[in-house]
């Protein structure tokens, strides 16, 4: 609806009183409607109506636009608005239209119609939207200046100022033009405004648009109507999955005041910009949501982006140094955001200088209202990425020997350089095990072979067995249980691995379901020597390292489900009988080439380095079709608890988090 515009003469009947507050306050209830002023916007309204330049910093959806808008309503003449996006420009030019003010957008493209009434004797348009790259134009600086010379520009308004900057976030080199706005018209105030400005950067915007004796105005980045939450995607079955449901629940997307919800679903580059990103929420400042998914991975790609993105400007290097020093520095407070423990909000107003009491945030964070789970997920997110590092430096102890070096062969257990190989809440609670890894990392200490630290792993897992079967075990409850349920789930996983693996590769001669299975029993294996969390860190690093390796080592992996060597073979004998023709039950029936007798050969003359003596007590390792009769008689009458996965329980728990 067309709203004929309040005739200024009836606000007030001379030119001092058009800065008072009633005054203005009129405007604002006549043109937007709104009962009052925000906090700084009257006092930046009010300088630069006295003609004094002003620095005014303000939150994300604090009400930075009225403070151009109303002083473009409060006397005749122009207000010149240097925006960065023309979407946003166009936003505002036809909000403002809506609402019966005279505004209008210039770009390289626009229509002669509005050069026309800049050039008349009295134009009609109150405020003039032009991007930077314009202003930087000789052309449109001659019609400015006749604007001035008219006496018909009253202010210059920079929106996002912080583009000035190159120490910003979202530094636009057009924005640097801007100084000569003050050298050519110094007797016009200029406003520079931003949601986002450390002390250099706001340093940097003063400097660069030479403002004189600017009043600077600092409103809290505060934006209490913003619930923050970090899911951690390493812990997600599928992160898309689980954004695509929150999307669903949460309607849709540009500058719109009732944006209930942003996502991010990569990790931003610095906090200025998640500030700005997620600050397009809840600008009508009703509740809203800023979720952010963290995966490991992209914080790793995004430090590699950073890092070389110096070495690829053309600046010098010691310049190049300093620019990625900064942006690492920045996306170090992004990550602290995401693996910190503390208040979201505090660390995102802290990263702006900002001191606020941790009481500020009132649990509208998922750290402040859930902090056992937040404390839960990070723990989680350690163990599995540290798994992951071991696994990706792991090799498996019955690959080809091809692995070893210097004759040493690396196993799942022990090649991580000197830090211990497993903290003890890896391993089961029998404290044999625990005994076995503490002299492990002990023994890490002097270099032991890797016999030797066989002796004391089958060693403790001798005595292990044997715990297994006393009575003292058998009433006990093992935590560490792993359902059958979850055990299913997991080949499932594994399934879709192999599937994938098999749609990059092309050319598995596998067997799917029995190679699931092999892969998952592999990881179950070990859960019985090390407990509950290594199972998921093995089921995790097995389906990772399906991912990304190659047809060739693939086939290795599954053809080693070959049953072993007969225990009673004397030590390092290397059977006389060439090796059995049968291929593993889990590859699909091909010729056997010689490669496939060769790596039979390599397997079995490293399974025969254990010896016989140890090998002889322990019950044999089932071979797969034992394993898969053994299942199949495995009756319900297995005693394990349902083990609700951390997925499991973190599903229902988010659910809940949700349902609050
Ligand atoms: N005094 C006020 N009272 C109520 N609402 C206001 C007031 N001033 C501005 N608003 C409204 O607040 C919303 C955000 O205003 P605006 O777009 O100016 O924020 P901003 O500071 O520019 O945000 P951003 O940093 O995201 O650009 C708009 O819908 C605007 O109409
Ligand atoms: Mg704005």
């Amino acid at each position: 609806m067309k709203k004929s515009p309040l005739p200024v003469q009836n606000i007030c009947s001379n030119e001092k009183k058009i800065t008072g507050k009633e005054a203005l306050v009129k405007l604002l209830r006549w043109h937007f409607g709104y009962s009052d002023f925000r906090a700084k916007q009257l006092e930046a309204i009010q300088a630069v109506l006295s003609g004094r330049d002003c620095f005014c910093l303000m939150p994300t959806g604090g009400g930075k636009s009225m403070c151009y808008q109303i002083p473009a309503l409060a006397k005749p003449g122009i207000v010149l608005v240097v925006s960065p996006l023309i979407a946003l420009m166009e936003n505002q030019v036809m909000a403002l239209k809506e609402k019966g003010i005279a505004a209008e957008f210039l770009s390289s493209t626009q229509t002669s119609q509005i050069h026309e009434d800049l050039d008349s004797g009295k134009p009609s348009v109150r405020l003039l939207y032009v991007t930077p790259e314009l202003i930087a134009t000789a052309g449109f600086m001659s019609k400015l200046t006749k604007i001035h010379a008219r006496g018909f520009l009253n202010l210059i308004a920079i929106d996002e100022a912080h583009c000035i900057s190159s120490w910003g976030h979202d530094f636009r080199p057009s924005y640097r033009k801007l100084s000569t706005l003050k050298n050519r018209l110094p007797d016009i105030p200029t406003l520079a405004l931003t949601a986002t400005a450390s002390p250099e950067v706001q340093r940097d915007v003063i400097e660069s648009l030479c403002l004189q004796d600017p009043l600077i105005l600092k409103s809290s980045f505060n934006r209490p109507n913003i619930y923050y939450e970090v899911r951690y995607k390493d812990l997600l079955d599928d992160a898309y999955a689980d954004l695509s449901s929150v999307l669903k629940s949460s309607g849709d997307g540009i500058d719109r005041k009732d944006v209930r919800m942003v996502c991010h679903f990569n990790i931003p580059k610095s906090m200025e910009a998640f500030y700005q990103e997620s600050g397009r929420a809840g600008r009508d400042q009703l509740p809203c949501k800023s979720l952010l998914y963290y995966g490991v991975d992209d914080r790793k790609r995004m430090e590699f982006i950073l890092r070389t993105a110096g070495s690829k400007k053309s600046q010098t290097s010691s310049s190049q140094d300093e620019s990625s020093k900064k942006s690492l520095s920045d996306f170090s407070q992004m990550v602290e955001y995401c693996e910190g423990s503390g208040c979201r909000r505090k660390k995102i107003l802290e990263s702006f200088g900002e001191q606020v009491p941790a009481s500020l945030c009132k649990k509208s964070c998922d750290a402040c209202k859930h902090p056992n789970i937040v404390a839960k997920y990070l723990e989680e997110l350690t163990t599995t990425c540290a798994a992951r590092q071991r696994n990706s430096f792991s090799r498996i102890f019955i690959s080809s020997s091809t692995n070893s070096i210097d004759g040493e062969q690396f196993s799942e257990f022990w090649n991580h350089g000197d830090e211990a190989s497993a903290s003890e809440e890896d391993i089961s609670d029998s404290d044999d095990a625990t005994e076995a890894v503490k002299s492990l990392a002990r023994s890490k200490s002097i270099k032991s072979g890797v016999n030797e630290r066989i002796d004391i792993l089958q060693r403790a897992e001798e005595n292990y067995y044997q715990n297994k079967n006393s009575k003292k075990q058998a009433n006990k409850l093992d935590k560490n249980a792993i359902s059958e349920t979850l055990r299913e789930s997991t080949k499932q996983r594994l399934l879709n691995a192999l599937k994938q693996a098999q749609e990059r590769l092309g050319n598995l001669s596998i067997k799917f379901e029995e190679s699931a299975s092999f892969l998952e029993n592999e990881c179950f294996k070990k859960y019985g020597k090390s407990g509950k969390t290594f199972y998921f860190s093995q089921v995790a690093s097995t389906v990772r390292w399906i991912s990304t390796t190659n047809a060739t080592e693939l086939t290795n992996r599954i053809s080693s489900s070959t049953p072993p060597p007969p225990p009673s073979l004397p030590e390092n004998s290397v059977p006389k009988e060439e090796p059995p023709k049968t291929l593993s039950p889990l590859l699909e029936k091909k010729p056997i080439t010689t490669a496939d007798l060769e790596l039979h050969s390599s397997i079995r003359s490293e399974t025969t380095s254990i010896s016989p003596s140890q090998s002889a007590k322990l019950p044999g390792i089932p071979s797969f079709s034992e394993f898969v009769n053994r299942k199949k008689g495995r009756d319900d009458n297995s005693h394990a608890s349902l083990a609700r996965s951390p997925k499991t329980l973190k599903n229902s728990t988010e659910k809940k988090l949700r349902l609050e």
